[in-house]
This record gives C-alpha cells, sequence and structure tokens, in this order.
C-alpha cells in the first residue's frame, strides 16, 4: 500500500498546519524529520484518516482521504501509533488489545485471540500480558501501542514520535522492533530525533512550516552538509557564526562540531553526520558542491 500526497493542505482556523504538501512513500521504513511544530503530527493524522485534509490530493493504497469513505476504509487496514495513545490503566495488554481488535471489526473471537497472542510476542510482552497495565514502563506502553497498531496485519504502519521518553536502551531496542516490521510493510516514522532514522530509515523527507523541503536517501540529506563541517578544540567558547551541532567538555578543552560555510580559526573539515545535513538544511546552509 502506498502514499501519495499532493498539494495537501490542513488549516486550524488561522494556522496553516500544512501548507502544500508533497509525498511519495514508498515500501520499507520511510522517515519523516521536523522541528516542532512543522507539521508532522498533522500529516500522521490525515494519512491516517483521523483528519480530513482542507485541500489538496492525498491517497493510501488507492483510497482517497478526501472522501469520508475513503477515511474509512484507510482507518480499517492502516495501523496508527499516535503520540499520546491513551492505555487504560486497569486493562491488560490482552483485554485492551481485544477491546481495539473488535473496534478494527476483527469479529472472529478465536482468529482475534490467536492474532493478539502472536502480537504479543512479537513485542515481546507475552510475560506480562495477564497484568494490568498500571505501573507499565514508557517502553512497555509503546510496546503495546505497536501492538494495537499492528492488529489486523496493515500493510501500512504510522508512528508519531514513538520513542520520546524512553531511555536508551528502550529507544535502540524499539527501533530494532520498527526496522524488523518495515521488511514486509511500508513504515512510516516520525520524529525530531535525527538518531532514530539515521540506522533505520531507507528515504526521508523533512518537514518545515507545513512543507516538504527535502525528499530523498538518508545519504543526501547528510551530504548537504559536505565542506561545511568542522571540529575544534579550545577552552573558550565555540566561534560566533558557526552552529555548534555538539560540545563536549574534555580534559584538554571543550571539543565542538560545527556547520559553518566558511571554516572557523583553528578548525579542522569532518565528514557530515545525517544530524549535520539535516541541522545544515533546517538552517538554509548549501553544501560545497551546489
Ligand atoms: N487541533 C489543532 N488546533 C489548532 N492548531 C493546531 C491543532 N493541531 C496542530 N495545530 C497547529 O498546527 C501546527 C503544526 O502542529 P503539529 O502538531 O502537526 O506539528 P509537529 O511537527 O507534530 O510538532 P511536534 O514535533 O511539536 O509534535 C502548529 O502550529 C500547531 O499549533
Amino acid at each position: 500500500m502506498d502514499i501519495e500526497v499532493e498539494g495537501l493542505r490542513r488549516r486550524f482556523g488561522r494556522v496553516t498546519a500544512l501548507d502544500g504538501v508533497d509525498l511519495s512513500v514508498p515500501g520499507g521504513m520511510f522517515g519523516l524529520l521536523g522541528t516542532n511544530g512543522a507539521g508532522k503530527t498533522t500529516l500522521m493524522r490525515v494519512l491516517a484518516g483521523v483528519l480530513p485534509p482542507t485541500g489538496g490530493r492525498v491517497r493510501v493504497g488507492g483510497h482517497d482521504l478526501t472522501r469520508r469513505a475513503g477515511r474509512r476504509a484507510v482507518q480499517r487496514r492502516l495501523g496508527y501509533l499516535p503520540q499520546d495513545l491513551g492505555l487504560y490503566p486497569d486493562l491488560t495488554p490482552a483485554q485492551f488489545l481485544d477491546y481495539i481488535g473488535l473496534l478494527k471489526g476483527l469479529d472472529d473471537a478465536r482468529a482475534r485471540r490467536r492474532q493478539i497472542d502472536e502480537l504479543l510476542t512479537v513485542v515481546n510482552l507475552e510475560a506480562v500480558a495477564k497484568r494490568r497495565m498500571k505501573g507499565f514502563s514508557g517502553g512497555m506502553r509503546r510496546r503495546v501501542g505497536i501492538a494495537q497498531a499492528l492488529l489486523g496485519d496493515p500493510a501500512v504502519v504510522i508512528v508519531d514520535e514513538p520513542t520520546a521518553g524512553l531511555d536508551p536502551e528502550e529507544r535502540v531496542r524499539f527501533r530494532i522492533l520498527l526496522a524488523g516490521l518495515a521488511r514486509d510493510r511500508t513504515v512510516l516514522l516520525s520524529t525530531h530525533i535525527v538518531e532514530d532514522v539515521a540506522q533505520t530509515c531507507r528515504a526521508i523527507a523533512v518537514l518545515t512550516a507545513g512543507r516538504v523541503v527535502f525528499t530523498g536517501p538518508v545519504a543526501d540529506l547528510t551530504a548537504r552538509a559536505d565542506g561545511r563541517t568542522w571540529e575544534l578544540t579550545t577552552p573558550g567558547p565555540p566561534p560566533p557564526g558557526a552552529v555548534v551541532v555538539s560540545a563536549v567538555a574534555r580534559p584538554d578543552g571543550n571539543h565542538y562540531r560545527l556547520i559553518s560555510p566558511v571554516p572557523p580559526a583553528g578548525a579542522t573539515p569532518t565528514r557530515p553526520t545525517l544530524e549535520e545535513g539535516y541541522v545544515a538544511m533546517v538552517r538554509g546552509i548549501t553544501p560545497v558542491a551546489a
């Protein structure tokens, strides 16, 4: 099931959250990066069929999401993990999934239970399947969220900021889980954590102020900072004018990674990371070859 978006607009009163988004999402894992307020959640909600667009063309698996019938059809065939999925603390994961399965129209009780058992294994929650969810860690809650998104075996799974608030170990575990799912389906991952997409996504889009400003392979976004990244160790502050991507205090001084169109005094050139390509893109710094 592929996703095709053309000239998508969504307004909330006077706020234009999406301002003519064009996007084509192939299979596998696709990352959507953007700063706070860029419109990621709004785009995810439109694609999941829970929010109608104000204008433009949106098709998911051939269903027209500008029409109510198209949105209904997609809601049944697509898995969505929203940023703020509410769990019922007094239910067990198995009970919660049973309830969501019913809402998704999985009417055959035996088939539904079989699928829930399988999913609890996939997300590694079978040991706590019969424990109430109150007291679950952030990672456990996200895994319940992914399991509910996978009910009904959707061909497209949309996950919004899935690793926010997770500790580093849980974050890595969650990334591996998503990458596994993307082997035979489309997974659209929205985040502002560049590291989440660096390891796992084949292709990526960057959203800024409601518009897609980049779409392509991960390596092409990294290349946006070609010839513009520098390392500098100094006892003092960073040089003025340079964008500081990281600063680490070491015994020999402060170690900075910088983005700058001109070489900062005393700095040595270094190969860019994806994060640096992303920052250069968002800050409007062009690569040397451009
Ligand atoms: N229901 C709503 N009512 C009014 N304004 C909204 C609504 N939802 C989103 N917006 C506005 O639309 C813009 C885009 O918001 P959105 O949540 O889509 O961004 P985001 O990229 O997901 O941000 P974040 O990374 O902070 O979650 C913001 O200006 C936001 O205030």
